[in-house]
């Protein structure tokens, strides 16, 4: 069989000239250089090296963005610069003139490292499924209404560990703490029993925001450059012992996995979709009546050792990531570059659409075993009937350390 180009992309390949994701790859003639990339169906275009190979398409004031080791550089240049690399890298890979100059430029997929593709600044989880909300309600605390008073007026969320976001790929030691069940007399240390997971979608942020300048629900497309898939790992034992009343703490923050693809937001246009209906009127400055629709159709997908959990639908989203950001800053918080924001685990209505297995097992378990593998999986409808691939946020569960709190000698 001839060896398949990589421009012939397979049909209803998720990664066509529609999606274009970014990501930081190495590879093994020079593991410790960290490049730009962009996928192209089972390939990575080097986007650090298409400046020089098309200087006609790839203004060169841009070199030096697309040179570096990390995204942040092109995050932190803003949407004009985004759309002009973004229209680059499609005429690069799409116009049947540079073939021949692009083709060294692709590596297969195998082949390359993929890495953490952006310095996380700050990261912030959200709560905004009603399902989800509603059924963790009920199981956490059953004596209390399943939403608390606030929920449908604000996206609940709370600020997470950025220094522990790690890439797809990278093992989850299965963490310790301290738990204490209702009918224990005290509290005992050791390796959390009840490892879950989280299905989510995150949100990365470009453009920085000044202090005291809050960002509307029309400046969300201004200041997010993408979306990416989350694993939102959570131990249920540590957590449900430590949570009152700050909110989660280390029951989280052991780690955070992310995808190696950021996709632009651009890309998901014909997957918006209106959210579901507000039964109860927001305060004007989360009020998206009137602004574009903010919900996203996008379909994950949650496969345990390979076997599907579940299939959660992110367009069943209460409150849309514009106003997780508009809440995020109305307070004058500003953003900075490389700033994370998780929707919350996402679930729908149906048993088969749960995002963690305290909902799919309603609190009783399995949890997380050493050894399994969980796998987040996306898409979203394209234009002209394509799929748009979000890629995968994988991670398998190490055994805990031992005791790495003991005693000291
Ligand atoms: O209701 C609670 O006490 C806790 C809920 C969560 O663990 C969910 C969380 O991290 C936010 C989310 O992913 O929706
Ligand atoms: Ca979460
Ligand atoms: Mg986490």
């Amino acid at each position: 069989m001839p060896e398949q180009s990589p421009f012939d992309l397979t049909e209803g390949d998720p990664f066509g000239p529609h999606t274009l994701p970014y990501g930081v790859f190495s590879t093994a003639d020079a593991p410790g250089l960290r490049r730009l990339g962009v996928r192209y169906g089972r390939h990575v275009l080097d986007l650090g090296a298409l400046p020089d190979a098309l200087p006609d398409v790839v203004p060169a004031a841009h070199a030096a963005l697309l040179a570096a080791d990390t995204l942040n550089p092109l995050l932190a240049a803003g949407r004009p610069v985004w759309q002009e690399v973004h229209a680059a890298v499609r005429t690069a890979l799409t116009d049947p003139a540079h073939r021949t100059t692009v083709a060294p430029l692709l590596r297969p997929l195998d082949d390359v490292t993929l890495h953490l593709p952006f310095d996380v600044a700050d990261y912030v989880d959200f709560y905004s499924s009603e399902h989800h909300a509603t059924n963790v309600g009920r199981i956490f605390r059953p004596d209390d209404a399943a939403l608390p008073p606030n929920w449908k007026h604000l996206p609940i969320g709370y600020h997470g560990r950025a220094g522990t976001v790690v890439v797809s790929g990278t093992p989850v030691v299965r963490p310790h703490g301290q738990r204490k069940a209702p009918a224990d007399a005290a509290p005992v240390f050791g390796p959390s029993t009840r490892l879950d997971i989280e299905a989510e979608v995150g949100f990365v942020v470009g453009t920085p925001s000044t202090l005291h300048a809050p960002v509307g629900l029309d400046a969300f497309r201004t200041h997010v450059f993408g979306v990416c898939l989350v694993n939102d790992w959570s131990a249920r034992d540590i957590q449900a012992w430590e949570y009152v009343p700050l909110g989660p703490f280390l029951g989280k923050s052991f780690a955070t996995s992310v995808s190696a693809w950021i996709t632009p937001l651009d890309a998901f246009d014909a997957a918006r979709t209106a959210p579901p209906a507000r039964d109860v009127p927001p305060l004007p400055y989360l009020d998206d009546t009137a602004a574009e629709p903010g919900g996203l159709d996008l379909r994950i997908e949650v496969r345990l050792n390979g076997e599907v959990l579940s299939r959660p639908p992110f367009a069943a989203m209460y409150w849309t990531a514009a106003q997780q950001l508009a809440h995020l800053t109305v307070n004058g918080a500003s953003l900075r570059t490389g700033d994370l924001y998780a929707s919350g685990t996402v679930s729908g209505p149906e048993p088969d659409q749960l995002g963690c297995l305290l909902e799919l097992t309603r609190g009783k378990g399995p949890y997380l075993q050493d050894g399994d593998e969980v796998t987040l999986t996306a898409w979203a409808p394209g234009p002209d009937g394509v799929r748009i691939g979000l890629g995968e946020v994988t991670g398998r569960v190490l055994p805990a350390l031992e005791d790495p709190a003991g005693a000291p000698a």
